[in-house]
Protein backbone atom coordinates (compact mmCIF):
# COMPACT_ATOMS: atom_id res chain seq x y z
CA UNK A 1 0.00 0.00 0.00
CA UNK A 2 1.35 3.65 -0.64
CA UNK A 3 2.36 5.96 2.03
CA UNK A 4 0.55 9.01 1.71
CA UNK A 5 2.29 12.20 2.39
CA UNK A 6 -0.30 15.35 3.29
CA UNK A 7 1.84 18.59 3.57
CA UNK A 8 0.06 21.06 6.52
CA UNK A 9 -0.52 24.38 4.27
CA UNK A 10 1.88 26.94 5.36
CA UNK A 11 0.01 29.28 7.48
CA UNK A 12 2.18 32.01 6.43
CA UNK A 13 0.09 33.42 4.36
CA UNK A 14 -3.31 33.56 6.85
CA UNK A 15 -2.64 37.02 8.07
CA UNK A 16 -2.84 38.36 4.46
CA UNK A 17 -6.08 35.87 3.76
CA UNK A 18 -7.73 37.32 7.09
CA UNK A 19 -6.74 41.02 6.12
CA UNK A 20 -8.47 40.95 2.94
CA UNK A 21 -11.81 38.93 4.49
CA UNK A 22 -11.52 41.98 7.02
CA UNK A 23 -11.33 44.94 4.70
CA UNK A 24 -14.38 43.78 2.56
CA UNK A 25 -17.91 45.66 2.56
CA UNK A 26 -19.32 44.07 5.68
CA UNK A 27 -19.52 44.48 9.40
CA UNK A 28 -16.39 42.02 11.09
CA UNK A 29 -17.30 39.07 10.32
CA UNK A 30 -20.98 39.23 9.29
CA UNK A 31 -20.16 36.53 6.78
CA UNK A 32 -20.22 33.86 9.41
CA UNK A 33 -19.06 30.54 8.37
CA UNK A 34 -18.42 31.28 4.75
CA UNK A 35 -15.61 33.01 6.01
CA UNK A 36 -14.36 30.23 7.69
CA UNK A 37 -14.95 28.24 4.47
CA UNK A 38 -12.85 30.82 2.49
CA UNK A 39 -10.37 31.16 4.64
CA UNK A 40 -9.72 27.37 4.21
CA UNK A 41 -10.20 26.98 1.06
CA UNK A 42 -7.50 30.10 0.25
CA UNK A 43 -4.79 28.57 2.85
CA UNK A 44 -5.33 25.00 1.04
CA UNK A 45 -4.61 27.43 -2.32
CA UNK A 46 -2.27 29.36 -1.12
CA UNK A 47 -3.58 31.97 -2.46
CA UNK A 48 -5.54 35.26 -2.11
CA UNK A 49 -7.87 34.91 -4.87
CA UNK A 50 -9.12 30.86 -4.41
CA UNK A 51 -10.63 29.22 -7.61
CA UNK A 52 -12.69 26.18 -7.74
CA UNK A 53 -11.89 24.09 -10.76
CA UNK A 54 -13.63 21.00 -12.45
CA UNK A 55 -15.92 19.90 -9.37
CA UNK A 56 -15.63 16.22 -9.17
CA UNK A 57 -18.33 13.84 -7.45
CA UNK A 58 -17.35 10.12 -7.11
CA UNK A 59 -19.88 7.64 -5.97
CA UNK A 60 -18.34 4.46 -5.05
CA UNK A 61 -20.40 1.32 -5.04
CA UNK A 62 -19.63 -1.92 -3.10
CA UNK A 63 -21.81 -4.86 -1.71
CA UNK A 64 -21.91 -6.29 1.54
CA UNK A 65 -21.88 -9.99 2.35
CA UNK A 66 -23.64 -9.60 5.91
CA UNK A 67 -26.09 -8.16 4.02
CA UNK A 68 -28.49 -11.39 3.43
CA UNK A 69 -28.42 -10.81 7.34
CA UNK A 70 -31.41 -8.44 7.28
CA UNK A 71 -29.45 -5.51 8.84
CA UNK A 72 -30.66 -3.43 6.35
CA UNK A 73 -34.70 -2.58 4.88
CA UNK A 74 -33.49 -3.07 1.16
CA UNK A 75 -32.18 -6.16 -0.37
CA UNK A 76 -28.83 -6.30 -1.68
CA UNK A 77 -29.36 -6.32 -5.80
CA UNK A 78 -30.68 -3.02 -5.07
CA UNK A 79 -26.71 -1.77 -5.35
CA UNK A 80 -26.45 -2.89 -8.45
CA UNK A 81 -29.25 -1.84 -9.65
CA UNK A 82 -28.88 1.70 -8.12
CA UNK A 83 -25.60 1.67 -9.82
CA UNK A 84 -27.57 1.17 -12.84
CA UNK A 85 -30.02 4.25 -12.42
CA UNK A 86 -26.35 6.48 -11.94
CA UNK A 87 -26.01 5.12 -14.94
CA UNK A 88 -28.96 6.54 -16.97
CA UNK A 89 -29.25 9.71 -14.86
CA UNK A 90 -32.49 9.05 -12.83
CA UNK A 91 -31.05 9.43 -9.16
CA UNK A 92 -31.36 12.48 -6.57
CA UNK A 93 -26.87 13.02 -7.40
CA UNK A 94 -27.28 12.83 -11.25
CA UNK A 95 -30.56 15.88 -10.69
CA UNK A 96 -28.26 17.62 -7.96
CA UNK A 97 -24.82 17.26 -10.12
CA UNK A 98 -26.25 18.43 -13.50
CA UNK A 99 -27.86 21.50 -11.64
CA UNK A 100 -24.41 22.39 -9.99
CA UNK A 101 -21.81 21.54 -13.19
CA UNK A 102 -20.61 18.79 -11.62
CA UNK A 103 -18.88 15.87 -12.80
CA UNK A 104 -19.98 12.64 -11.74
CA UNK A 105 -18.05 9.75 -11.51
CA UNK A 106 -19.61 6.11 -10.77
CA UNK A 107 -16.75 3.57 -9.50
CA UNK A 108 -17.05 -0.08 -9.00
CA UNK A 109 -15.28 -0.94 -5.93
CA UNK A 110 -17.16 -4.51 -5.36
CA UNK A 111 -20.59 -4.48 -6.51
CA UNK A 112 -22.13 -7.96 -7.09
CA UNK A 113 -22.70 -8.19 -10.57
CA UNK A 114 -20.67 -7.95 -13.71
CA UNK A 115 -20.94 -4.56 -15.43
CA UNK A 116 -20.78 -4.43 -19.59
CA UNK A 117 -17.23 -2.43 -20.39
CA UNK A 118 -19.46 0.03 -22.69
CA UNK A 119 -20.89 1.48 -19.28
CA UNK A 120 -19.54 5.15 -18.05
CA UNK A 121 -18.52 3.49 -15.35
CA UNK A 122 -15.37 3.39 -13.77
CA UNK A 123 -14.31 -0.66 -13.96
CA UNK A 124 -12.50 -0.30 -10.54
CA UNK A 125 -13.18 -3.81 -8.56
CA UNK A 126 -10.09 -6.24 -7.47
CA UNK A 127 -10.85 -9.13 -9.60
CA UNK A 128 -13.28 -11.49 -8.58
CA UNK A 129 -14.35 -9.22 -5.49
CA UNK A 130 -18.16 -9.43 -6.20
CA UNK A 131 -19.10 -7.88 -2.36
CA UNK A 132 -17.22 -8.47 1.03
CA UNK A 133 -17.10 -11.46 3.05
CA UNK A 134 -19.76 -11.68 6.23
CA UNK A 135 -18.02 -10.08 8.98
CA UNK A 136 -20.52 -12.00 10.94
CA UNK A 137 -18.73 -14.98 10.52
CA UNK A 138 -14.72 -14.07 8.85
CA UNK A 139 -13.39 -10.69 7.85
CA UNK A 140 -14.61 -8.73 5.39
CA UNK A 141 -11.69 -9.01 3.34
CA UNK A 142 -8.56 -9.44 3.50
CA UNK A 143 -5.46 -6.97 4.46
CA UNK A 144 -4.08 -7.11 1.44
CA UNK A 145 -7.61 -6.64 -0.61
CA UNK A 146 -7.69 -3.36 1.48
CA UNK A 147 -4.18 -2.35 1.07
CA UNK A 148 -5.11 -2.81 -2.79
CA UNK A 149 -8.78 -1.30 -2.51
CA UNK A 150 -6.95 2.31 -1.15
CA UNK A 151 -4.59 1.97 -3.98
CA UNK A 152 -6.85 1.62 -6.15
CA UNK A 153 -9.50 4.38 -4.83
CA UNK A 154 -5.70 6.51 -4.91
CA UNK A 155 -5.02 5.85 -8.48
CA UNK A 156 -8.54 7.48 -9.56
CA UNK A 157 -7.79 10.37 -8.29
CA UNK A 158 -4.60 10.91 -9.40
CA UNK A 159 -6.43 11.21 -13.20
CA UNK A 160 -9.16 13.31 -12.09
CA UNK A 161 -6.87 15.86 -10.78
CA UNK A 162 -4.09 15.37 -13.80
CA UNK A 163 -7.71 16.86 -15.66
CA UNK A 164 -7.50 20.01 -13.87
CA UNK A 165 -9.80 19.47 -11.29
CA UNK A 166 -9.19 20.67 -7.94
CA UNK A 167 -12.45 20.27 -5.70
CA UNK A 168 -14.09 16.69 -5.29
CA UNK A 169 -16.55 15.03 -3.14
CA UNK A 170 -16.94 11.49 -1.78
CA UNK A 171 -20.40 9.53 -2.37
CA UNK A 172 -20.94 6.14 -2.10
CA UNK A 173 -23.85 3.19 -2.70
CA UNK A 174 -24.19 -0.27 -0.84
CA UNK A 175 -26.73 -1.72 0.73
CA UNK A 176 -25.87 -2.75 4.40
CA UNK A 177 -23.13 -0.34 4.54
CA UNK A 178 -24.30 2.15 8.03
CA UNK A 179 -23.50 -1.63 9.42
CA UNK A 180 -19.62 -1.23 8.34
CA UNK A 181 -20.05 2.62 9.04
CA UNK A 182 -21.10 1.91 12.98
CA UNK A 183 -18.82 -0.69 13.42
CA UNK A 184 -15.70 1.40 12.37
CA UNK A 185 -16.59 4.27 14.40
CA UNK A 186 -17.81 2.28 17.29
CA UNK A 187 -13.62 1.37 17.14
CA UNK A 188 -12.22 4.35 15.96
CA UNK A 189 -14.55 6.85 18.42
CA UNK A 190 -14.50 4.28 21.33
CA UNK A 191 -18.55 4.43 22.10
CA UNK A 192 -20.32 1.18 22.43
CA UNK A 193 -22.57 0.44 19.50
CA UNK A 194 -25.66 1.12 20.66
CA UNK A 195 -24.81 4.84 20.11
CA UNK A 196 -23.31 4.48 16.50
CA UNK A 197 -25.90 2.16 15.13
CA UNK A 198 -29.15 3.77 13.34
CA UNK A 199 -32.22 2.93 11.18
CA UNK A 200 -30.27 3.12 7.91
CA UNK A 201 -32.59 2.75 4.91
CA UNK A 202 -35.37 3.30 7.56
CA UNK A 203 -35.02 -0.03 9.64
CA UNK A 204 -38.35 -0.27 11.93
CA UNK A 205 -37.86 -0.39 16.27
CA UNK A 206 -37.91 -4.34 15.50
CA UNK A 207 -35.29 -4.74 12.84
CA UNK A 208 -33.45 -2.19 14.42
CA UNK A 209 -33.01 -4.15 17.73
CA UNK A 210 -31.85 -7.13 15.75
CA UNK A 211 -29.30 -5.35 13.56
CA UNK A 212 -27.71 -4.02 16.97
CA UNK A 213 -27.66 -7.41 18.03
CA UNK A 214 -26.19 -8.70 15.04
CA UNK A 215 -23.58 -6.05 14.96
CA UNK A 216 -22.74 -6.81 18.76
CA UNK A 217 -21.86 -10.32 17.28
CA UNK A 218 -19.52 -8.98 14.56
CA UNK A 219 -18.01 -6.89 17.22
CA UNK A 220 -17.32 -9.55 19.58
CA UNK A 221 -16.12 -11.79 16.92
CA UNK A 222 -13.52 -9.50 15.65
CA UNK A 223 -12.05 -8.15 18.63
CA UNK A 224 -7.88 -7.54 17.94
CA UNK A 225 -8.02 -4.91 15.84
CA UNK A 226 -5.25 -2.24 16.90
CA UNK A 227 -4.53 -0.79 13.35
CA UNK A 228 -6.74 1.01 11.43
CA UNK A 229 -6.26 -1.27 8.43
CA UNK A 230 -7.86 -4.05 10.44
CA UNK A 231 -10.39 -2.09 11.37
CA UNK A 232 -11.40 -1.55 7.77
CA UNK A 233 -10.64 -4.60 6.89
CA UNK A 234 -12.67 -6.61 9.33
CA UNK A 235 -15.53 -4.70 9.12
CA UNK A 236 -15.68 -3.53 4.64
CA UNK A 237 -16.32 -2.61 2.79
CA UNK A 238 -14.91 -2.43 -0.75
CA UNK A 239 -16.70 0.85 -1.40
CA UNK A 240 -15.30 2.41 2.41
CA UNK A 241 -11.74 1.34 1.72
CA UNK A 242 -11.46 2.67 -2.00
CA UNK A 243 -13.16 6.17 -0.73
CA UNK A 244 -10.28 6.15 1.93
CA UNK A 245 -7.41 6.16 -0.96
CA UNK A 246 -9.41 8.66 -2.83
CA UNK A 247 -9.56 10.51 0.38
CA UNK A 248 -6.17 10.62 1.31
CA UNK A 249 -4.85 10.91 -2.26
CA UNK A 250 -7.32 13.82 -2.59
CA UNK A 251 -5.82 15.50 0.55
CA UNK A 252 -1.87 14.82 -0.77
CA UNK A 253 -2.71 16.76 -4.37
CA UNK A 254 -3.67 19.81 -2.56
CA UNK A 255 -7.86 19.00 -3.48
CA UNK A 256 -10.26 20.37 -1.42
CA UNK A 257 -12.19 17.25 -0.05
CA UNK A 258 -15.99 17.23 0.44
CA UNK A 259 -16.76 14.69 2.63
CA UNK A 260 -20.69 13.42 2.39
CA UNK A 261 -23.19 11.34 5.13
CA UNK A 262 -22.53 8.97 8.09
CA UNK A 263 -20.83 5.78 5.39
CA UNK A 264 -18.01 8.64 4.04
CA UNK A 265 -17.20 9.87 7.35
CA UNK A 266 -16.84 6.58 8.35
CA UNK A 267 -14.21 6.16 5.54
CA UNK A 268 -12.70 9.61 6.86
CA UNK A 269 -12.38 8.24 10.43
CA UNK A 270 -10.19 5.48 8.68
CA UNK A 271 -8.14 8.18 6.34
CA UNK A 272 -7.74 10.54 9.54
CA UNK A 273 -6.48 7.45 11.24
CA UNK A 274 -3.90 7.09 9.08
CA UNK A 275 -2.61 10.67 8.10
CA UNK A 276 -4.39 12.64 10.67
CA UNK A 277 -3.06 16.22 8.58
CA UNK A 278 -6.22 14.82 5.70
CA UNK A 279 -8.04 17.14 8.46
CA UNK A 280 -6.78 20.85 6.37
CA UNK A 281 -8.67 19.74 3.09
CA UNK A 282 -12.02 18.01 4.75
CA UNK A 283 -15.11 20.50 4.13
CA UNK A 284 -17.84 18.12 6.00
CA UNK A 285 -20.92 18.96 3.62
CA UNK A 286 -24.21 17.51 5.46
CA UNK A 287 -24.93 16.23 9.14
CA UNK A 288 -26.87 12.94 8.25
CA UNK A 289 -30.15 12.18 10.05
CA UNK A 290 -28.29 8.66 10.65
CA UNK A 291 -28.64 8.45 14.13
CA UNK A 292 -24.35 8.27 15.16
CA UNK A 293 -23.68 10.48 12.65
CA UNK A 294 -23.84 13.87 15.07
CA UNK A 295 -21.10 11.09 17.70
CA UNK A 296 -18.73 11.16 14.79
CA UNK A 297 -18.36 14.80 14.00
CA UNK A 298 -18.23 15.57 17.32
CA UNK A 299 -15.67 13.18 17.78
CA UNK A 300 -13.45 14.81 15.23
CA UNK A 301 -14.62 18.53 15.99
CA UNK A 302 -16.53 19.17 12.95
CA UNK A 303 -19.03 21.12 12.24
CA UNK A 304 -21.20 20.42 8.75
CA UNK A 305 -22.43 22.90 6.70
CA UNK A 306 -25.82 22.42 6.11
CA UNK A 307 -28.43 19.98 7.96
CA UNK A 308 -31.28 19.06 5.84
CA UNK A 309 -32.37 15.66 7.61
CA UNK A 310 -31.43 13.75 3.73
CA UNK A 311 -30.00 10.28 5.15
CA UNK A 312 -29.50 8.85 1.38
CA UNK A 313 -25.83 9.05 0.55
CA UNK A 314 -24.71 9.05 -2.89
CA UNK A 315 -22.51 12.44 -2.21
CA UNK A 316 -25.66 14.03 -2.33
CA UNK A 317 -24.77 16.62 0.47
CA UNK A 318 -21.79 17.18 -1.51
CA UNK A 319 -23.51 18.43 -4.09
CA UNK A 320 -26.03 20.18 -2.43
CA UNK A 321 -23.15 22.07 -0.08
CA UNK A 322 -21.15 23.37 -3.28
CA UNK A 323 -22.87 26.02 -4.27
CA UNK A 324 -22.34 27.58 -0.57
CA UNK A 325 -18.80 26.72 -1.23
CA UNK A 326 -19.17 28.59 -4.49
CA UNK A 327 -20.34 31.66 -2.48
CA UNK A 328 -17.37 31.86 -0.08
CA UNK A 329 -14.82 31.65 -3.46
CA UNK A 330 -16.85 34.13 -5.18
CA UNK A 331 -17.25 36.82 -1.99
CA UNK A 332 -13.36 36.55 -2.05
CA UNK A 333 -12.79 37.09 -5.31
CA UNK A 334 -15.77 39.87 -6.55
CA UNK A 335 -16.44 41.76 -3.52
CA UNK A 336 -15.15 45.26 -3.16
CA UNK A 337 -13.18 46.17 -0.15
CA UNK A 338 -13.97 49.19 2.26
CA UNK A 339 -11.06 51.06 0.48
CA UNK A 340 -11.96 50.01 -3.63
CA UNK A 341 -15.54 51.17 -2.70
CA UNK A 342 -15.01 54.12 -0.81
CA UNK A 343 -17.36 52.79 2.29
CA UNK A 344 -16.54 54.20 5.63
CA UNK A 345 -14.98 51.37 8.14
CA UNK A 346 -14.79 51.95 12.02
O1 LIG B 1 -24.90 8.84 3.93
C1 LIG B 1 -25.71 8.66 4.84
O2 LIG B 1 -25.72 9.37 5.85
C2 LIG B 1 -26.68 7.52 4.70
C3 LIG B 1 -27.54 7.20 5.76
C4 LIG B 1 -28.41 6.15 5.59
C5 LIG B 1 -28.41 5.40 4.40
N1 LIG B 1 -27.56 5.72 3.40
C6 LIG B 1 -27.56 4.94 2.13
O3 LIG B 1 -28.34 3.76 2.28
C7 LIG B 1 -27.58 2.60 2.07
C8 LIG B 1 -27.18 1.99 3.37
O4 LIG B 1 -28.26 1.80 4.23
P1 LIG B 1 -28.48 0.35 4.87
O5 LIG B 1 -29.76 0.46 5.65
O6 LIG B 1 -28.63 -0.59 3.70
O7 LIG B 1 -27.29 0.06 5.71
C9 LIG B 1 -26.36 3.03 1.30
O8 LIG B 1 -26.57 2.89 -0.08
C10 LIG B 1 -26.17 4.48 1.69
O9 LIG B 1 -25.72 5.27 0.61
C11 LIG B 1 -26.72 6.77 3.53
C1 LIG C 1 -33.38 3.07 -3.58
C2 LIG C 1 -32.11 3.40 -2.82
C3 LIG C 1 -31.29 4.43 -3.27
C4 LIG C 1 -30.11 4.71 -2.56
N1 LIG C 1 -29.13 5.61 -2.73
C5 LIG C 1 -28.21 5.45 -1.80
N2 LIG C 1 -28.59 4.46 -1.01
C6 LIG C 1 -29.76 3.96 -1.44
C7 LIG C 1 -30.56 2.93 -0.98
C8 LIG C 1 -31.76 2.64 -1.67
C9 LIG C 1 -32.66 1.55 -1.18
Amino acid sequence: MKTFHIPVPDSSILEAIQHKIDFKTKPLGALGQLEKLALRISLIQQTLNPSLQKPHLVVFAGDHGAAQEGISKYPPEVTYQMVMNFVQGGAAINVFCRQHNITLEVVDAGVNGTFEKSLPIIHNKIPNTFGTNNYLKEPAMSIKEGQKSIDRGAALIQKIFENGCNIIGFGEMGIGNTSSASLIMSKICKLPLSECVGRGTGLDDQALKTKLQLLQKAQDLHRRLDTPLKVLTAFGGFEIAQMVGAMLQAAELGMIVLIDGFIATSAYLIAHQIEPNISHYAVFCHQSDESGHKAMLDFLGANALLKLDLRLGEGSGCALAYPIIQSAVNFMNEMASFESAGVSNV
